[in-house]
C-alpha cells in the first residue's frame, strides 16, 4: 500500500519522541509527515512482536489513520530474555541498582535492547513490524538518569553507557535507530513516485 502523506507516532513517552524526531531529522528528507500523537497505550503482555502489533491496532483505531508505535524491551540473556517487554515495571519497582542485583547470581551480565516498530496505514490494515537490536551488558548506573534504563546499559564496543554517550552517538547505534531505520526504508520504498 502506498505510504500516506501523514503518519502519527503514538507514544506516551517524551524521550522516545525526542529520539524518533532526531533520528528522522538526521536522515534524508521524507515524502511524508510524522506527527506526534500523545496516547496512553496499554502495557500488553506476550511475545514482543505481537505486543507491538496489538499496540499499533489500538493506536490506529484511536487516531483513525496511519500510525507507527514502538515497544521497547530490555532482555537479560541469563534470564532467557526477561524482563523483556516487562522492563518498565522492573525498572519502576527495582530501580537501576535492583536491575543489577537481579543478575548478581549470574556470571553472564550480557543483555540486548530491542525496539520493535509497528506500522499500519490505517485501522483496517494488519500492522507490520521492524525489529532493531543492540547487544550490550548491564552495568552499575553511570550518567544522567533522565531516560529509563539508559544508565545501566553498556552497548558492546563502547566504554560509555547509553546515558553517558552523546545523543547523536546513541541515535546511530541504538535499538530504536535500527528498528526505525528499517521502517523508514520500507516507507520510502512504498512512497508514491514523485
Ligand atoms: O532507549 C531507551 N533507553 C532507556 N529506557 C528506555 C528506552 N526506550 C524505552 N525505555 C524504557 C521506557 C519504559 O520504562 C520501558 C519500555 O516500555 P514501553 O512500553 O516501550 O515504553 P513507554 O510505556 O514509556 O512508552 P509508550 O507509550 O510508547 O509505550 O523502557
Ligand atoms: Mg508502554
Amino acid at each position: 500500500m502506498t505510504t500516506p502523506s501523514k503518519i502519527h507516532f503514538a507514544t506516551g513517552n517524551k524521550k522516545k519522541l525526542e529520539e524518533v524526531n532526531a533520528i528522522l531529522a538526521a536522515g534524508a528528507e521524507l515524502p511524508f509527515e510524522v506527527v506526534a500523537a500523545k496516547l496512553d497505550l496499554p502495557e500488553l503482555q506476550g511475545e514482543p512482536e505481537e505486543i507491538s502489533k496489538e499496540k499499533c491496532r489500538i493506536a490506529a483505531k484511536l487516531v483513525g489513520g496511519a500510525v507507527m508505535v514502538e515497544d521497547t524491551s530490555l532482555c537479560f540473556n541469563a534470564m532467557h530474555g526477561l524482563p523483556g517487554p516487562y522492563i518498565k515495571w522492573f525498572l519502576e519497582k527495582l530501580g537501576h541498582d535492583g536491575l543489577n542485583r537481579m543478575l548478581a547470581g549470574f556470571e553472564d551480565k550480557s543483555a540486548y535492547a530491542q525496539c520493535i516498530f509497528a506500522y499500519t496505514p490505517g485501522p483496517d490494515t494488519e500492522p507490520i513490524v521492524f525489529v532493531g537490536r543492540t547487544e550490550g551488558r548491564i552495568v552499575q548506573a553511570r550518567g544522567p538518569t533522565d531516560f529509563g534504563w539508559d544508565p545501566v546499559f553498556l552497548p558492546d564496543g563502547f566504554t560509555d553507557t547509553y546515558a553517558e554517550m552523546d545523543k547523536t552517538t546513541k541515535n546511530t547505534i541504538s535499538h530504536r535507530y535500527r528498528s526505525l531505520d528499517k521502517l523508514r526504508t520500507y516507507l520510502l520504498s512504498h512512497a508514491a513516485s514523485k
